[in-house]
């Protein structure tokens, strides 16, 4: 399974925060995560172990949707700032659409992101 993490600037000290909380989860059933490339560079510096994409406003929400469509992606963990105004807007909008067309979960915020951890971890101890 991989998970794509996304973070807005200001969002970006909260997503190292709910990365660290789960990480042990993620390494003990093989998940694979990926970010667009400053947010990335925060879990990196954290000591997290991720794959980089270009940074956002370069093309890294593309990439990621790129993934997505060709179904290497599995969920989308995004902490947006919906006060903020950002560059490639385009772009953000274009990967939330893609994730309804393919039918993709996709978090937008810290709350949503904590119930689909709470989910999968759910699921995998049933397993
Ligand atoms: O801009 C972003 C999401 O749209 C995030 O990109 P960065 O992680 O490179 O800042």
């Amino acid at each position: 399974m991989t998970i794509a993490l996304i973070a807005h600037d200001s969002k970006k000290v909260d997503m190292v925060g709910f990365v660290r909380d789960h990480i042990d989860f993620f390494k003990e059933h093989n998940i694979k995560l990926i970010a667009t490339g400053t947010t990335g560079t925060y879990l990196e510096k954290a000591g997290l172990e991720i794959e980089k994409m270009l940074s956002g406003p370069l093309g890294g929400d593309a990439q990621i949707a790129s993934r997505m469509v060709e179904g290497k992606v599995d969920m989308i963990i995004f902490f947006r700032d919906p006060l903020g105004k950002h560059p490639h807007e385009v772009d953000v909008s274009m990967l939330m659409r893609l994730c309804d067309v393919h039918n993709i979960p996709l978090a937008t915020n810290p709350a949503a992101g904590l119930r689909f951890v709470q989910s999968l971890e759910h699921e995998m101890k049933e397993q």
